[in-house]
Protein backbone atom coordinates (compact mmCIF):
# COMPACT_ATOMS: atom_id res chain seq x y z
CA UNK A 1 0.00 0.00 0.00
CA UNK A 2 1.19 3.49 -0.92
CA UNK A 3 2.62 5.64 1.57
CA UNK A 4 0.04 9.27 2.01
CA UNK A 5 3.61 10.79 0.71
CA UNK A 6 3.83 9.11 -2.29
CA UNK A 7 0.31 9.41 -2.61
CA UNK A 8 0.28 13.34 -1.91
CA UNK A 9 2.92 13.81 -5.03
CA UNK A 10 0.98 11.48 -7.22
CA UNK A 11 -2.30 13.57 -6.90
CA UNK A 12 0.36 16.95 -7.34
CA UNK A 13 1.65 15.55 -10.44
CA UNK A 14 -2.08 15.49 -12.01
CA UNK A 15 -4.37 18.72 -11.20
CA UNK A 16 -7.35 18.94 -13.02
CA UNK A 17 -10.02 21.56 -13.84
CA UNK A 18 -13.44 21.66 -12.30
CA UNK A 19 -15.86 18.74 -13.45
CA UNK A 20 -12.52 17.24 -15.67
CA UNK A 21 -11.47 15.09 -12.42
CA UNK A 22 -11.32 12.11 -14.52
CA UNK A 23 -7.61 10.85 -13.46
CA UNK A 24 -8.03 12.27 -10.21
CA UNK A 25 -11.16 10.94 -9.37
CA UNK A 26 -9.50 7.49 -11.03
CA UNK A 27 -6.92 7.33 -8.54
CA UNK A 28 -9.09 8.04 -5.89
CA UNK A 29 -11.50 4.95 -6.83
CA UNK A 30 -8.66 3.01 -7.20
CA UNK A 31 -6.96 3.50 -3.93
CA UNK A 32 -10.50 3.26 -2.13
CA UNK A 33 -11.48 0.24 -4.19
CA UNK A 34 -8.22 -1.57 -2.38
CA UNK A 35 -8.99 -0.72 1.34
CA UNK A 36 -11.30 -3.56 2.99
CA UNK A 37 -14.71 -3.36 1.26
CA UNK A 38 -17.19 -4.56 3.82
CA UNK A 39 -17.27 -1.44 6.10
CA UNK A 40 -17.17 0.81 2.80
CA UNK A 41 -20.10 1.95 0.24
CA UNK A 42 -18.64 3.86 -2.59
CA UNK A 43 -20.80 6.19 -5.00
CA UNK A 44 -19.39 8.01 -7.71
CA UNK A 45 -20.65 11.66 -8.71
CA UNK A 46 -19.76 13.35 -11.57
CA UNK A 47 -15.82 13.63 -10.72
CA UNK A 48 -15.82 13.31 -7.48
CA UNK A 49 -17.16 10.63 -5.22
CA UNK A 50 -19.05 9.64 -1.82
CA UNK A 51 -17.95 7.06 0.40
CA UNK A 52 -19.60 6.25 3.57
CA UNK A 53 -17.52 4.38 6.27
CA UNK A 54 -19.90 2.02 8.44
CA UNK A 55 -19.04 2.90 12.61
CA UNK A 56 -19.14 0.01 15.32
CA UNK A 57 -22.07 1.98 17.13
CA UNK A 58 -23.04 4.71 14.93
CA UNK A 59 -24.90 7.46 17.07
CA UNK A 60 -24.37 9.75 14.32
CA UNK A 61 -22.76 10.60 11.13
CA UNK A 62 -19.92 12.94 10.39
CA UNK A 63 -19.12 14.20 7.24
CA UNK A 64 -16.03 15.14 5.75
CA UNK A 65 -15.32 17.18 2.60
CA UNK A 66 -12.03 17.25 0.67
CA UNK A 67 -11.48 19.07 -2.80
CA UNK A 68 -9.95 17.77 -5.56
CA UNK A 69 -9.57 20.13 -8.40
CA UNK A 70 -6.44 21.90 -9.77
CA UNK A 71 -5.85 25.99 -10.97
CA UNK A 72 -4.85 27.08 -14.13
CA UNK A 73 -1.48 28.03 -13.12
CA UNK A 74 2.16 26.88 -14.37
CA UNK A 75 4.04 25.55 -11.76
CA UNK A 76 7.54 27.45 -10.64
CA UNK A 77 8.16 24.92 -7.55
CA UNK A 78 10.89 22.97 -8.80
CA UNK A 79 10.09 19.93 -6.85
CA UNK A 80 10.86 16.73 -8.39
CA UNK A 81 7.10 15.60 -8.60
CA UNK A 82 5.82 18.68 -10.44
CA UNK A 83 2.73 19.12 -12.51
CA UNK A 84 2.78 17.06 -15.15
CA UNK A 85 -0.45 18.40 -17.14
CA UNK A 86 1.22 21.76 -18.33
CA UNK A 87 -0.61 24.89 -16.88
CA UNK A 88 -2.18 23.68 -14.84
CA UNK A 89 -1.58 23.27 -10.91
CA UNK A 90 -2.43 22.05 -7.18
CA UNK A 91 -1.73 25.86 -6.05
CA UNK A 92 -4.66 25.54 -3.54
CA UNK A 93 -3.54 22.49 -1.43
CA UNK A 94 -6.21 20.23 -2.54
CA UNK A 95 -3.71 18.06 -3.43
CA UNK A 96 -3.15 17.99 0.31
CA UNK A 97 -6.90 17.93 1.45
CA UNK A 98 -7.32 14.63 -0.26
CA UNK A 99 -4.51 12.74 1.13
CA UNK A 100 -6.19 13.71 4.15
CA UNK A 101 -9.23 12.70 3.47
CA UNK A 102 -7.31 9.26 2.14
CA UNK A 103 -5.33 8.77 5.19
CA UNK A 104 -8.31 9.50 7.71
CA UNK A 105 -10.09 7.12 5.67
CA UNK A 106 -7.80 4.44 5.73
CA UNK A 107 -7.43 4.98 9.43
CA UNK A 108 -10.91 4.38 10.43
CA UNK A 109 -11.00 1.57 7.93
CA UNK A 110 -8.68 -0.44 9.78
CA UNK A 111 -9.20 0.89 13.10
CA UNK A 112 -13.22 1.33 13.01
CA UNK A 113 -14.61 4.14 15.08
CA UNK A 114 -18.22 3.85 16.81
CA UNK A 115 -20.03 6.89 14.59
CA UNK A 116 -20.41 6.74 10.34
CA UNK A 117 -18.58 8.73 8.19
CA UNK A 118 -19.68 10.24 5.40
CA UNK A 119 -16.66 11.24 2.74
CA UNK A 120 -17.28 13.98 0.07
CA UNK A 121 -14.44 14.08 -2.69
CA UNK A 122 -15.85 17.03 -4.01
CA UNK A 123 -14.99 18.61 -8.13
CA UNK A 124 -14.92 22.27 -9.10
CA UNK A 125 -14.14 24.10 -5.74
CA UNK A 126 -11.88 26.82 -7.74
CA UNK A 127 -14.62 26.98 -10.23
CA UNK A 128 -17.93 26.71 -11.08
CA UNK A 129 -18.67 24.75 -7.81
CA UNK A 130 -19.00 21.45 -6.86
CA UNK A 131 -20.85 21.88 -3.32
CA UNK A 132 -23.94 23.10 -4.28
CA UNK A 133 -25.17 20.45 -6.95
CA UNK A 134 -22.87 17.80 -4.78
CA UNK A 135 -25.93 18.72 -1.76
CA UNK A 136 -28.60 17.87 -4.27
CA UNK A 137 -27.79 14.51 -4.58
CA UNK A 138 -30.50 12.09 -3.47
CA UNK A 139 -27.37 10.30 -1.83
CA UNK A 140 -27.00 12.87 0.99
CA UNK A 141 -30.47 12.76 1.92
CA UNK A 142 -30.22 9.05 2.22
CA UNK A 143 -26.57 9.12 4.29
CA UNK A 144 -26.70 12.64 5.63
CA UNK A 145 -24.43 13.62 7.64
CA UNK A 146 -25.31 15.18 11.76
CA UNK A 147 -22.15 17.37 12.05
CA UNK A 148 -20.08 18.68 8.85
CA UNK A 149 -16.17 18.88 8.83
CA UNK A 150 -13.39 20.71 6.35
CA UNK A 151 -10.19 22.03 6.11
CA UNK A 152 -8.32 24.23 4.17
CA UNK A 153 -4.30 24.52 3.92
CA UNK A 154 -2.80 27.89 5.23
CA UNK A 155 0.95 28.47 4.24
CA UNK A 156 1.11 31.73 6.69
CA UNK A 157 0.75 29.42 9.84
CA UNK A 158 3.86 26.53 10.89
CA UNK A 159 2.56 23.30 11.09
CA UNK A 160 0.80 22.13 13.87
CA UNK A 161 -1.08 25.25 13.87
CA UNK A 162 -5.04 25.24 13.51
CA UNK A 163 -6.71 28.14 12.73
CA UNK A 164 -10.69 29.00 12.84
CA UNK A 165 -13.31 30.73 14.54
CA UNK A 166 -17.00 30.12 15.26
CA UNK A 167 -19.32 32.00 12.66
CA UNK A 168 -18.28 33.85 9.65
CA UNK A 169 -14.96 32.70 8.44
CA UNK A 170 -14.98 33.03 4.87
CA UNK A 171 -16.38 35.62 2.69
CA UNK A 172 -19.78 35.58 0.14
CA UNK A 173 -17.96 35.40 -3.31
CA UNK A 174 -18.99 36.27 -7.04
CA UNK A 175 -17.07 35.85 -10.28
CA UNK A 176 -17.31 38.98 -12.53
CA UNK A 177 -16.72 39.08 -16.43
CA UNK A 178 -17.14 42.48 -17.99
CA UNK A 179 -17.14 42.57 -22.11
CA UNK A 180 -16.88 45.96 -23.26
CA UNK A 181 -17.72 46.94 -27.05
CA UNK A 182 -16.91 50.00 -29.05
CA UNK A 183 -15.87 51.08 -32.34
CA UNK A 184 -12.27 50.67 -33.10
CA UNK A 185 -9.50 52.09 -36.11
CA UNK A 186 -6.63 53.21 -36.60
CA UNK A 187 -3.95 54.36 -34.04
CA UNK A 188 -3.30 57.27 -35.38
CA UNK A 189 -7.29 58.66 -35.54
CA UNK A 190 -8.59 58.14 -32.46
CA UNK A 191 -10.78 60.69 -32.15
CA UNK A 192 -13.12 58.41 -35.23
CA UNK A 193 -13.13 55.63 -32.18
CA UNK A 194 -13.85 55.00 -28.39
CA UNK A 195 -11.10 52.80 -27.69
CA UNK A 196 -12.27 50.01 -25.13
CA UNK A 197 -8.70 49.71 -23.80
CA UNK A 198 -9.46 53.41 -22.28
CA UNK A 199 -12.51 52.47 -21.27
CA UNK A 200 -11.78 49.24 -19.65
CA UNK A 201 -8.68 50.97 -17.54
CA UNK A 202 -10.94 54.04 -16.71
CA UNK A 203 -13.59 51.21 -15.85
CA UNK A 204 -11.06 49.45 -13.76
CA UNK A 205 -10.46 52.54 -11.23
CA UNK A 206 -14.10 53.32 -11.48
CA UNK A 207 -14.90 49.83 -9.55
CA UNK A 208 -12.52 50.46 -6.66
CA UNK A 209 -14.41 53.32 -5.78
CA UNK A 210 -17.39 51.23 -4.96
CA UNK A 211 -14.96 49.61 -2.31
CA UNK A 212 -13.10 53.18 -0.99
CA UNK A 213 -16.71 55.00 -1.08
CA UNK A 214 -19.85 52.86 -1.40
CA UNK A 215 -19.12 50.53 1.67
CA UNK A 216 -18.94 51.01 5.36
CA UNK A 217 -15.65 51.13 6.12
CA UNK A 218 -16.55 49.17 8.82
CA UNK A 219 -18.22 46.72 6.62
CA UNK A 220 -15.25 44.95 4.41
CA UNK A 221 -15.05 44.15 0.60
CA UNK A 222 -13.02 43.56 -2.68
CA UNK A 223 -13.13 43.68 -6.26
CA UNK A 224 -10.14 42.04 -7.48
CA UNK A 225 -9.50 42.20 -11.38
CA UNK A 226 -7.05 39.19 -12.29
CA UNK A 227 -7.22 39.44 -15.73
CA UNK A 228 -7.46 42.19 -18.66
CA UNK A 229 -7.55 41.57 -22.36
CA UNK A 230 -7.96 43.93 -25.25
CA UNK A 231 -7.36 44.67 -28.97
CA UNK A 232 -5.00 42.92 -31.29
CA UNK A 233 -1.61 44.85 -32.17
CA UNK A 234 0.04 47.87 -31.41
CA UNK A 235 -1.05 50.20 -34.13
CA UNK A 236 -4.86 49.47 -33.96
CA UNK A 237 -7.28 51.26 -31.62
CA UNK A 238 -8.91 48.30 -29.90
CA UNK A 239 -12.85 47.36 -30.25
CA UNK A 240 -12.92 45.03 -27.94
CA UNK A 241 -11.94 44.25 -24.09
CA UNK A 242 -12.68 42.17 -21.04
CA UNK A 243 -11.93 42.27 -17.66
CA UNK A 244 -12.11 39.22 -15.30
CA UNK A 245 -12.51 39.35 -11.89
CA UNK A 246 -14.22 38.91 -8.27
CA UNK A 247 -15.87 40.32 -5.80
CA UNK A 248 -15.33 39.16 -1.87
CA UNK A 249 -18.65 40.76 1.17
CA UNK A 250 -19.19 39.83 4.09
CA UNK A 251 -22.89 39.18 3.55
CA UNK A 252 -25.13 38.71 1.28
CA UNK A 253 -26.45 42.32 1.42
CA UNK A 254 -23.03 43.57 0.92
CA UNK A 255 -23.47 41.59 -1.99
CA UNK A 256 -26.21 43.18 -3.17
CA UNK A 257 -25.02 46.30 -2.52
CA UNK A 258 -21.62 46.18 -4.61
CA UNK A 259 -23.50 44.68 -7.48
CA UNK A 260 -26.12 47.33 -7.54
CA UNK A 261 -23.46 49.82 -7.30
CA UNK A 262 -21.53 48.44 -10.31
CA UNK A 263 -24.75 48.28 -12.07
CA UNK A 264 -24.91 51.68 -11.74
CA UNK A 265 -21.36 52.25 -12.80
CA UNK A 266 -21.71 50.63 -15.85
CA UNK A 267 -24.90 52.48 -17.70
CA UNK A 268 -23.04 55.38 -16.98
CA UNK A 269 -19.54 53.86 -18.40
CA UNK A 270 -21.83 53.32 -21.75
CA UNK A 271 -23.26 56.52 -21.44
CA UNK A 272 -20.09 58.40 -21.43
CA UNK A 273 -17.71 56.14 -23.50
CA UNK A 274 -20.11 55.43 -26.41
CA UNK A 275 -20.41 51.71 -26.15
CA UNK A 276 -22.02 48.80 -24.65
CA UNK A 277 -20.94 46.51 -21.84
CA UNK A 278 -22.46 42.69 -21.09
CA UNK A 279 -21.47 41.64 -17.38
CA UNK A 280 -22.07 38.04 -16.46
CA UNK A 281 -21.53 36.95 -12.61
CA UNK A 282 -20.39 33.49 -13.30
CA UNK A 283 -20.28 31.68 -10.39
CA UNK A 284 -21.57 32.85 -6.87
CA UNK A 285 -20.16 31.05 -2.84
CA UNK A 286 -22.10 31.53 0.14
CA UNK A 287 -19.92 32.43 3.10
CA UNK A 288 -18.86 29.63 5.13
CA UNK A 289 -20.30 30.22 8.31
CA UNK A 290 -18.81 27.86 10.88
CA UNK A 291 -21.74 26.22 14.09
CA UNK A 292 -21.07 27.98 17.44
CA UNK A 293 -21.19 24.42 19.51
CA UNK A 294 -19.39 22.51 17.01
CA UNK A 295 -16.54 24.77 16.58
CA UNK A 296 -15.63 25.52 20.03
CA UNK A 297 -16.10 21.87 21.02
CA UNK A 298 -13.18 21.37 18.54
CA UNK A 299 -11.29 24.86 18.83
CA UNK A 300 -11.55 23.05 23.00
CA UNK A 301 -10.32 19.55 21.37
CA UNK A 302 -7.32 21.56 19.64
CA UNK A 303 -6.00 23.72 22.38
CA UNK A 304 -5.65 20.69 24.89
CA UNK A 305 -3.74 18.76 22.79
CA UNK A 306 -0.16 18.02 23.09
CA UNK A 307 1.90 19.79 19.61
CA UNK A 308 -1.05 21.44 18.27
CA UNK A 309 -1.40 25.32 18.18
CA UNK A 310 -4.92 27.07 18.34
CA UNK A 311 -5.50 30.76 16.93
CA UNK A 312 -8.47 31.83 16.86
CA UNK A 313 -8.33 33.55 13.56
CA UNK A 314 -10.02 36.51 12.06
CA UNK A 315 -12.65 35.94 8.60
CA UNK A 316 -11.12 35.71 5.63
CA UNK A 317 -12.03 37.26 2.22
CA UNK A 318 -11.28 33.98 0.39
CA UNK A 319 -14.35 31.99 -1.08
CA UNK A 320 -15.48 28.44 -0.35
CA UNK A 321 -18.50 26.33 -1.67
CA UNK A 322 -18.39 24.73 1.49
CA UNK A 323 -20.23 27.09 3.07
CA UNK A 324 -23.32 25.75 0.60
CA UNK A 325 -22.62 22.14 2.83
CA UNK A 326 -22.40 24.01 5.86
CA UNK A 327 -26.09 26.03 5.27
CA UNK A 328 -27.38 22.80 5.49
CA UNK A 329 -25.71 21.25 7.58
CA UNK A 330 -24.00 22.13 11.27
CA UNK A 331 -20.17 22.31 11.47
CA UNK A 332 -16.96 23.97 10.71
CA UNK A 333 -14.35 24.91 8.64
CA UNK A 334 -10.58 25.30 9.96
CA UNK A 335 -6.83 26.47 8.40
CA UNK A 336 -4.25 23.81 8.38
CA UNK A 337 -0.82 25.58 9.14
CA UNK A 338 1.37 24.02 6.30
CA UNK A 339 4.63 27.00 6.32
CA UNK A 340 5.04 27.82 2.71
CA UNK A 341 6.59 31.29 1.97
CA UNK A 342 4.30 31.96 -1.00
CA UNK A 343 0.47 31.94 -0.75
CA UNK A 344 -2.52 30.03 -2.09
CA UNK A 345 -2.23 30.64 -5.91
CA UNK A 346 1.07 31.06 -6.10
CA UNK A 347 2.90 29.02 -8.88
CA UNK A 348 5.71 28.63 -5.93
CA UNK A 349 3.61 27.53 -3.38
CA UNK A 350 5.29 24.30 -1.85
CA UNK A 351 3.09 23.03 1.65
CA UNK A 352 5.05 21.18 4.26
CA UNK A 353 4.57 17.50 3.71
CA UNK A 354 4.97 17.37 7.63
CA UNK A 355 1.18 18.74 8.01
CA UNK A 356 -0.48 15.77 6.74
CA UNK A 357 0.49 13.10 9.47
CA UNK A 358 -0.52 15.85 11.70
CA UNK A 359 -3.85 16.29 10.65
CA UNK A 360 -4.63 12.75 9.80
CA UNK A 361 -3.71 11.94 13.17
CA UNK A 362 -5.47 14.97 14.75
CA UNK A 363 -8.97 14.45 12.56
CA UNK A 364 -9.28 10.32 13.51
CA UNK A 365 -8.59 11.37 17.25
CA UNK A 366 -11.48 14.00 17.35
CA UNK A 367 -13.68 11.89 14.72
CA UNK A 368 -13.37 9.44 17.64
CA UNK A 369 -13.85 11.52 20.41
CA UNK A 370 -16.62 13.75 18.96
C1 LIG B 1 -9.91 28.91 -0.90
C2 LIG B 1 -9.91 29.63 -2.20
O1 LIG B 1 -8.89 30.14 -2.63
N1 LIG B 1 -11.07 29.64 -2.88
C3 LIG B 1 -11.27 30.35 -4.11
C4 LIG B 1 -12.70 30.19 -4.56
C5 LIG B 1 -12.96 30.82 -5.90
C6 LIG B 1 -14.41 31.13 -6.16
C7 LIG B 1 -14.69 31.76 -7.50
N2 LIG B 1 -14.00 31.14 -8.60
C8 LIG B 1 -14.33 33.26 -7.46
O2 LIG B 1 -13.23 33.64 -7.87
O3 LIG B 1 -15.17 34.05 -7.02
C9 LIG B 1 -10.95 31.84 -3.91
O4 LIG B 1 -10.52 32.48 -4.88
O5 LIG B 1 -11.13 32.36 -2.80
Amino acid sequence: MKSLLDIRRDLHQIPEFGFKEFKTQRYLLHYINSLPSEKIEIVPWETGIFVKVHGKNPSKTIGYRADIDGLPITEQTGLPFFSKHEGAMHACGHDFHMTIALGILTDIVNNPINDNVVFFFQPAEEGPGGAEPMMQEKIVEKWKPDLMMGLHIAPEYPVGTIATKPGLLFANTSELFIHLTGKGGHAAYPHHTKDMVVVAANLITQLQTIISRNVDPLDSAVITIGKMTAGTVQNIIAEEARLEGTIRTLSVESMHKVKNRLTTLLKGVEISYDCSIDVDYGCMYYEVNNEENATRQFMDFVEAREGATLIECKEAMTGEDFGYMLKDIPGFMFWLGVDSPFGLHHAKLNPNEEAIPFAVSLLTDYMRRV
